[in-house]
């Protein structure tokens, strides 16, 4: 049985009040309101990590999380965050791959699959984000460049590696566009990344690797998205910026 996670990327949004204000709202109607055995990230901006990881204390069920890192350990790369400082604050997860990421700031799968070694290296959790551009999937294609980018970055890795590792399907013509991927959409592309997963590290292996659907999630298509065999709960933009709706999210999966 896979563990249900709901990761909120809070993006680059919210000053300081307002992010802490957030995450003490989520906490306390997710104590009051959600029961069961699901993990909660906050996946904040890096200057809001420490103070909204004190805010939790020791809460069990909600962590944070960071939003990328550097491929490089430590030195002269300024601007940058490495994992070793991710871990030094105990930041247990860390969003690696996000399309914006790749769109924006030209990430590639090469470059990517030195991120995940290095969180790995420093016993960070990666969630690694995969899905396909709207052209893409109009020529149909969209199957074989989820497949494509999983391999450049996660194929090197040994199984007991991958099985540290939280994959997150994101089609990039669902991300804050509102226009959600249909359950069978995302069942569809989920069940296509852990077959290949089992191609490469056998079935039994894939079948503990806990994949999350991204795109325009919602309080009110996340139970269904979220019942699907293969969809092991969601990477959340948008809705997680409100309490009310995040905590609703949470307590469909
Ligand atoms: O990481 C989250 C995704 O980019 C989804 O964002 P969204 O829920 O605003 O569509």
């Amino acid at each position: 049985m896979r563990q249900k996670i709901v990761a909120g990327n809070w993006k680059m949004n919210k000053t300081l009040e307002e992010a802490t204000a957030l995450a003490s709202e989520v906490m306390g109607m997710v104590a009051d309101e959600v029961r069961g055995n699901v993990k909660v990230i906050f996946c904040t901006p890096f200057p809001y990590l420490l103070p909204v990881k004190n805010l939790l204390g020791n809460n069990a069920r909600i962590a944070v999380g960071a939003q990328n890192c550097s491929e490089h350990e430590s030195g002269a790369y300024t601007g940058e965050t490495s994992a070793l400082m991710l871990k030094s604050l105990n930041v247990p997860y860390v969003i690696l791959g996000h399309s914006e990421r790749r769109q924006y700031f030209g990430e590639n799968g090469k470059l990517l699959a030195k991120k995940i070694d290095m969180a790995l290296k420093h016993t960070l959790t990666p969630i690694f984000c995969c899905g396909e551009p709207l052209e893409v999937r109009e020529k149909n294609e969209h199957e074989k460049l989820v497949k494509q980018q999983v391999e450049e970055s996660l194929f090197h890795l040994d199984a007991a590696s991958l099985q540290k590792i939280v994959i997150a399907y994101e089609p990039v013509w669902a991300i804050g566009t509102g226009k959600t991927a249909t359950a069978q959409q995302a069942q569809e592309m989920h069940a296509v990344i852990r077959k290949h997963l089992a191609s490469k590290f056998g079935q039994a292996v894939a079948d503990t690797i806990i994949i999350l659907y991204g795109g325009s999630v919602n309080a009110a298509n996340a139970k269904e998205l979220f019942s699907c065999p293969d969809v092991d709960g969601g990477l959340v933009g948008g809705a997680s910026l409100k309490s009310r709706e995040f905590t609703d999210i949470i307590k469909s999966a």
